[in-house]
């Protein structure tokens, strides 16, 4: 079964709080998504490995660590995923980017995809698959199906919100996958959306309706 981490940083927390108040404007929006992403890649970098080098400081020689050339990817799913996507990469500047281009059908709420292009060496690469919204899971099974039908075998999953319906439904399709998230929320509502949520991300973060 994935590990599900839900961070609890005050920081992260004070951030989503504005995320989610209807009354934060597109601009402030988008700031602070990407600002809660940097601070999620931060916690969920934690375990990146490092090798010792040694370093030549103007007042000696020292032993220091550096990471050890990992190989990362990102795959933000469009459009919502765009918006975290260059939050993290201030962080991690060397990482790849892939993109899955997903809808969801707002009647029968399941994935149509219509976009995938990801980096390189898909087999040795670590993958973090970022949407803002986890809400029936839908989405992110589709966009992990497609990663894995193109050989991805190391993969974490990102988002700001979920609901338990989400974290379920993924758990179960890919049990090897752990969720990363900054707020799990109550449940869906009639129309899957997100309670209490954020509304619609894509909207928001771009200003469409
Ligand atoms: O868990 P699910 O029920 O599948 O819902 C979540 C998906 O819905 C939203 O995307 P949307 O379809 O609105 O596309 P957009 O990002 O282009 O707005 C969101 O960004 C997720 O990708
Ligand atoms: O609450 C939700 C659910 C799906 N997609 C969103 O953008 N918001
Ligand atoms: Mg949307």
């Amino acid at each position: 079964m994935g590990k599900v981490y839900v961070f609890d940083h005050p920081l992260i927390q004070h951030k989503l709080t504005y995320i989610r108040d209807e009354k934060t404007g597109t601009k402030e929006f988008r700031e602070l998504v990407d600002e809660v992403a940097a601070l999620m890649a931060y916690e969920i970098t934690r375990e990146l490995p490092t090798e010792e080098v040694m370093v030549k400081t103007p007042v000696t020689e020292a032993k220091s660590k550096v990471l050890s050339g990992k190989k990362l990817g990102l795959v933000p799913i469009l459009r919502a995923g765009l918006g975290m996507t260059d939050g993290i990469l201030k962080l991690i500047p060397a990482a790849k980017v892939g993109h899955v281009g997903l809808y969801r059908d707002p009647e029968t709420l399941q994935p149509v995809e219509y976009y995938v292009k990801l980096p390189p060496d898909i087999e040795e690469r670590e993958f973090i698959v970022i949407d803002p919204m986890l809400a029936t899971g839908g989405s992110a099974v589709e966009a992990i199906n497609s990663l894995k039908k193109r050989g991805a075998k190391n993969i974490k999953m990102m988002c700001l919100i979920a609901a338990p319906e989400g974290v379920e439904l993924l758990n179960e399709a890919h049990p090897d996958v752990d969720i990363y998230i900054a707020g799990l929320d109550e449940k869906l509502n009639e129309k899957g959306y997100i309670v209490p949520g954020l509304g619609d991300a894509g909207d928001r973060l771009y200003g469409t309706k």
